[in-house]
């Protein structure tokens, strides 16, 4: 019997990066990868990973995964959330800073999404993570996103280094991020 594999469809490579970091300890979980530009739709986190996912199965013609990331600021009631790649890409690390000037609160949530779909037709299984922090101004390396101006609230794990991701080793990114999170809870459904 042949089983169709499990593919993650991601324009990222970043991401992918980290997913294959974080699954390559624990129970093991075959991932084949796929880059392909799907739609997002405008609404609450869970329609837009729900609705990607969706098109995602149908693409691939069976079982895979897709991967949406917010970045929530309360001051803003959770904007830009899952419009966070727009609002970098034309304002930058700088111009989210300033977008936050005269709030009194920088706190911010990131979100992962994972959603998992059986093949086309199918209904998704969303998995969410959550890493509170702060907004603050940039510094370390720019590799990927956001990573230089998010700062991971303490989570004891960080203390010899200044908690921003984009200075945290990536191991120690890996265990306590949004993405680490989601991924734990989607492995849990997936291995048992
Ligand atoms: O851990 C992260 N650290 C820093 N930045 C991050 C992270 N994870 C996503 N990001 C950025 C990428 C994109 O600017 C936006 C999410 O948008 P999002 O649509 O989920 O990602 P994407 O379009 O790059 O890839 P995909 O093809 O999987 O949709 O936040
Ligand atoms: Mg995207």
């Amino acid at each position: 019997m042949t089983t169709k594999p499990l593919v993650f469809v991601t324009g990222n490579a970043n991401k992918l990066i980290e997913v294959r970091a974080i699954l390559s300890t624990g129970a093991p979980i075959q991932l084949e990868s796929r880059s392909l530009e799907l739609p997002e739709i405008q609404g609450t986190t869970q329609d837009v990973a729900r609705e990607k996912c969706r098109r995602a199965a149908e693409l691939v013609n069976g079982p895979c995964i897709t991967e949406d990331t917010a970045l929530c600021f309360k001051a803003l009631k959770g904007l830009p959330g899952p419009y966070i790649k727009w609002f970098l890409a034309e304002l930058g690390h700088d111009g989210l800073n300033t977008l936050l000037e005269g709030f009194p609160t920088k706190e911010a949530t990131a979100l992962c999404t994972f959603a998992y779909c059986p093949g086309p037709g199918q209904e998704p299984i969303l998995f969410e993570g959550r890493t509170e922090g702060r907004i603050v101004p940039p510094r370390g390396p720019a590799r990927f996103g956001w990573d230089p101006i998010f700062e991971a609230e303490d989570t004891g794990l960080t203390s010899q280094w200044s908690s921003r991701y984009a200075e945290l080793p990536p191991e120690v990114k890996n265990k306590i991020s949004h993405r680490y999170r989601a991924l734990a809870k989607l492995r849990e459904y997936l291995t048992n």
